[in-house]
């Protein structure tokens, strides 16, 4: 027992210069291998769209990808994540333009590769942005999920984007079952070795995917999707999920919202501290962040650094960030 406070409760002497500082936060710098970058692709090779609910994201034709990308690459950009987003093709029952030769993430893949062979490529994989009902599978009469035929498909492509080029296939869907479908079709097409399956493990029902669906089109038409992404209360499901997602043979495991579920970060990373876990900062987050910073609430920089330095210390390896550009441009004047 001390009567003062002891030394070792003397705290500031090993935190006095930034040295000392960074020594004690290691485990939670940020640096270029920690980011995975959204990008919106549409069918119009030539245009650019910028996206309201998202100020500073657009939607890119394939034709302007390059531009986009250039300096994001040249400042240490190692990964995109790409969404298709549909105007002209039409949307159906069964999601048929997910992985026609029409779509503009199969289209885009194999020019990223020649224009950026170093950059590692995921496709988000989803039925949502091309269902005549905005759903993430195949429905039943009375609207509920059919789960084997969403499963079917959605294997089906993740297998196009494979075939494709992609380096890694996303489901975002949240069927149940859909990792072992994915390694299954992979296998069987001797793509196993040559593509990761990084689950959407933890994805949560959340309000903070709002100005995404504007961006991507893919808000569901009736409904909500309650019953399939999971509860925000419920930790026990989100861990139950990502371990069932790890016996199906995910590579790699993501939580999606980022910023108010930490705890599920944390949570995932001590039951599968062998998998590398990714995070999504989603558009919402986005959206909160630069609003508040144009508003004067507090710097963009400084609040950014402070979130993502949250969510490296929370247990995430990669931090999939709209941001993305703008962080690379500050760590490269940081240099
Ligand atoms: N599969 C992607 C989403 O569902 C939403 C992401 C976002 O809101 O940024
Ligand atoms: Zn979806
Ligand atoms: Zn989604």
């Amino acid at each position: 027992m001390c009567d003062t406070i002891c030394k070792k409760h003397r705290l500031h002497g090993g935190i006095f210069n930034q040295t000392l500082r960074d020594w004690n936060s290691l485990n939670a710098e940020v640096t270029c291998k920690n980011l995975m970058y959204p990008l919106f692709i549409i069918e119009n090779d030539d245009e650019i769209q910028e996206i309201p609910s998202m100020p500073g994201i657009s939607r890119y034709g394939i034709n302007h990808l390059k531009k986009h990308l250039d300096l994001p690459v040249k400042w240490g950009l190692k990964s995109v994540l790409l969404f298709g987003v549909t105007e002209t093709l039409t949307k159906d029952e069964v999601a048929t333009n997910a992985n026609s030769k029409d779509n503009p993430v199969i289209k885009a893949i194999p020019k990223i590769k020649s224009w950026f062979p170093n950059l590692t490529i995921a496709c988000d994989v989803c039925l949502c942005a091309y269902t005549l009902h905005g759903h993430c599978g195949i429905l039943n009469s009375d609207g509920s999920i059919d789960n084997s035929a969403s499963l079917k498909r959605i294997a089906e492509v993740a297998l196009s984007y494979a075939q494709a080029g992609a380096h890694i296939v996303a489901p975002s869907d949240m069927m149940d079952g859909r990792i072992a479908a994915i390694k299954d079709i992979l296998i069987k097409n001797k793509l196993e070795n040559k593509v990761a399956v990084l689950s959407y493990a933890a994805k949560f029902a959340s309000v903070f995917y709002g100005p995404f669906r504007d961006a991507a089109k893919s808000a569901p038409s009736f409904g909500d999707r309650k019953c399939y992404q999971l509860p925000a209360g419920s930790s026990g499901l989100a861990v139950r999920a990502a371990d069932r997602d790890v016996e199906e043979g995910a590579d790699m495991l993501m939580v999606k919202p980022g910023l108010a579920y930490l705890d599920i970060l944390r949570q995932v990373k001590d039951a599968h501290p062998e998998y590398p876990l990714f995070v999504y900062q989603v558009s919402g987050e986005y959206a909160m962040i630069y609003h508040a910073a144009k508003a004067g609430a507090f710097d963009l920089q400084n609040s950014l650094n402070e979130i993502l330095i949250s969510m490296r210390r929370a247990g995430a390896d990669v931090i999939i960030t709209y941001f993305t550009p703008l962080i690379l441009e500050w760590l490269e004047t940081q240099k």
